[in-house]
């Protein structure tokens, strides 16, 4: 144990470091600190711990996210940043160890790697294969609709769903958001999706805690070629293959679904590609499946420290 990285999570209480936390504790391949409870917000605090660990987890709002990245100054400590405040800076690399070939290996050697956005998760596992394989042309202007659970927007959107005292208090089924197309996750989803244009995003909040789907609705007669469902299918499982978190499944089981459920890899860093739609409408719909909180943020932030930190990819997944 005295030998094995020291990693740190700065907002360990928060939604996402919790999680983290569950997914670390009680591992022996590493060692956690943490901060006194009473200074996690103290500056001076937090810098002694940031710059005694190995690694560093930044699980907080992005003004905080970039304080903590200016409180390191010992410059082997290795930062993996949950906000969305890096996440399109050149000086970072992104934390989705599936997007091509060299992603992994680039996350390995890095000492600044930002954590993919949930949605932007989804979007990109199903945007980034098809460009890279000629099918989707990557000026062709895509529209991604999602729905998340409400725990995406942290402990402030907890309570307005589930805290009758809270000011924000809501009865709401289900809401639309990000109305003004906005949204933060467009650049990231623009940029690593490999897209010239700039994709239309319109999330959906329910009320449920956990779990995402992510749809990209295509005209098969937009891509390039003939190409039908089979092609996309191909092109994703290609691309996937080999990969323990992400699955495509077959079009065979896409077939047999009438429904698909957003809990339904709740507690998992899974990610689970679907084709839907038919060769004789011209019509595809490609769906993404995961946990907002799993392979959305702490079980992808995971992956990242045990690859950045040379650890069994899959420990504590
Ligand atoms: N929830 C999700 O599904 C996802 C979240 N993320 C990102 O992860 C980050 C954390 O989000 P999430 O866990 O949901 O948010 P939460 O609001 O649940 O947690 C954030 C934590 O950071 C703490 N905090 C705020 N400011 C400071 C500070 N200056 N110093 C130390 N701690 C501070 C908060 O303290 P306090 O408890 O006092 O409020 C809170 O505990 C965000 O950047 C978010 O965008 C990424 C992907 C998915
Ligand atoms: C339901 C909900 O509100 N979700 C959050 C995104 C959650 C996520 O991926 O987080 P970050 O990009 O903040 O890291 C939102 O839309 O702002």
């Amino acid at each position: 144990m005295a030998n094995t990285p020291k990693v740190f999570i700065d907002g360990e209480v928060g939604t996402t470091g919790l999680q983290i936390r569950e997914r670390l504790i009680g591992r022996a391949d590493l060692q956690l600190i943490s901060i006194d409870p009473d200074k996690r917000k103290d500056p001076v605090a937090r810098a002694e711990m940031l710059n005694a660990a190995d690694a560093v987890i930044l699980c907080l709002p992005d003004d905080a996210a970039k304080e903590a990245v200016g409180l390191i100054e010992n410059p082997l400590v290795k930062v993996i940043d949950a906000s969305t405040a890096y996440r399109t800076n050149a000086d970072w690399i992104y934390g989705f160890p599936e997007l091509d070939k060299e992603q992994r290996k680039k996350i390995a050697a890095s000492k600044r790697i930002s954590n993919p956005g949930c949605y932007a998760t989804g979007a990109i596992a199903l945007t980034r294969p098809l460009v890279s394989a000629g099918l989707l042309s990557s000026d062709l202007p895509v529209s991604f609709n999602a729905v998340s659970g409400y725990t995406g927007g942290g402990k402030a959107m907890i309570a307005e769903f589930e805290d009758e005292t809270s000011p924000n208090y809501t009865k709401a089924a289900y809401r639309i958001y990000g109305l003004s197309l906005t949204h933060k996750h467009v650049p990231e989803i623009q940029k690593h999706g490999g897209l010239l244009s700039r994709p239309i995003f319109t999330p959906a909040v329910g009320r449920y805690a956990q779990g995402m789907l992510v749809e990209l609705p295509l005209h098969l007669g937009l891509l390039e070629g003939s190409c039908s469902l089979g092609d996309i299918h191909a092109a994703l499982a290609a691309h996937y293959k080999g990969e323990a978190f992400v699955e495509v499944a077959s079009l065979d089981e896409a077939k047999s679904l009438a429904t698909l459920d957003p809990e339904g890899l709740n507690g998992t860093n899974r990610l689970k590609l679907f084709v839907f739609g038919s060769d004789t409408s011209g019509q595809a719909r490609l769906v993404a499946l995961l946990d907002n909180l799993g392979k959305g943020a702490s079980g992808a932030a995971v992956q990242n420290l045990n690859l950045a930190l040379g650890l069994d990819e899959k420990a504590g997944l």
